[in-house]
């Protein structure tokens, strides 16, 4: 089933406006849309498992001419590092259609001419590193730091790199009180250092048994200690939706958000001004999207994407 919400383009709409879509629909939609952003995490896997029908709605969508990207809030991998996530998993994707937080960080920085004499500390895995180092940013910080910690013996003090110009907060498996200290230090006493969250995701599906605390939980840590609000770049900021789409040139009337979140994913497009279908093969229950407290309505659900593949039978009957 697929279900069309008739609420306005900013999603401020009843959740009494949300119906099930027609088939007229679902055509309007693959015939409108030049281009589909996927979120990666319960729109493509869950996990290490792809979801049913992925495979096949991708080629179809590809066949038909379709631009595909695909972008995710998790900054644990570079792009290279999902590149190889995706050819493990079978689906032929290329480097330059997936967009991640960790590279969202690196271009960020770029773009805002990141002096080349300062540093970036990071709170974060493998995926941050990888990106940075590409773009020819010193880091310190990440995975060095795992494992750290500290005795709070009389006079001990942490000193941290004065040349430290931005911290840079993404999931971190191994966060511990050496990073959360050094990290505060800087932003709180290196002049003019910036302190930028990859994103801010409350929760994530990291075993298939219970939700886990997101990078939300990180950045949190960082934000009651500096009392600074960070930069996000990752979903649902802006930054990411303006690069993709003057890197394939497109119009945001021309493009869908996929997703599987109300709060990163849909909120990203409708704040972008795409067109937004969620998928309830993630985090959101349909309990929770038809919850007269959710303001944030999507223009269309479906309970996964390979339902859009109804169209295809559709017009080969
Ligand atoms: O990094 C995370 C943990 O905070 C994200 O919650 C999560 O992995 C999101 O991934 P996606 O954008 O692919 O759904």
């Amino acid at each position: 089933m697929v279900a069309v919400c008739s609420s306005s383009a900013n999603g401020n709409g009843s959740a009494s406006q949300i119906r099930e879509a027609t088939l007229e629909d679902k055509l309007a939609l693959v015939k409108k849309v030049d281009c589909f952003i996927f979120d990666c995490d319960g729109v493509i896997w869950r996990g290490d498992s792809v979801i049913d029908g992925v495979p096949e709605t991708l080629d179809w969508l590809r066949s038909l001419g379709k631009k595909l990207v695909f972008v995710t809030n998790n900054s644990t991998k570079s792009r290279k590092g999902y590149l190889k996530k995706f050819t493990d998993l079978g689906l032929d994707v290329s480097a330059e259609e997936i967009y991640s937080s960790s590279y969202a960080a690196a271009a960020y920085l770029e773009s805002i001419h990141f002096p080349t004499d300062k540093k970036v500390y990071i709170v974060g895995e493998v995926g941050i590193q990888e990106e940075l180092d590409l773009k020819g940013i010193k880091w310190i910080g990440g995975l060095q730091d795992k494992g750290k910690t500290i005795e709070l013996v009389p006079g001990f003090a942490l000193h941290q790199d004065g040349d430290v110009g931005a911290v840079v907060v993404g999931f971190d498996r191994h966060i511990n009180y050496h990073k959360i200290q050094y990290a505060t230090l800087c932003i709180r006493e290196n002049p003019g250092c910036l302190f930028i969250a990859t994103n801010l995701d409350a929760v994530t599906h990291l075993t298939d048994a219970q939700e886990w605390a997101g990078n939300g939980s990180m950045v949190g840590a960082i934000k009651g200690s500096t009392q600074r609000e960070p930069t996000v770049v990752g979903k649902p900021a802006e930054f990411m939706l303006a690069n993709i789409a003057d890197t394939f040139g497109l119009r945001r009337e021309q493009i869908c958000m996929v997703g599987d979140r109300l709060d990163t994913d849909i909120l990203f497009g409708k704040d972008g001004g795409l067109t937004t279908m969620l998928v309830l093969s993630g985090v959101t229950t349909k309990e929770q999207l038809l919850d007269p407290a959710n303001p944030i309505h999507p223009d269309m659900y479906a309970s996964q994407l390979s339902e859009l593949l109804v169209v295809k039978q559709e017009v080969a009957a």
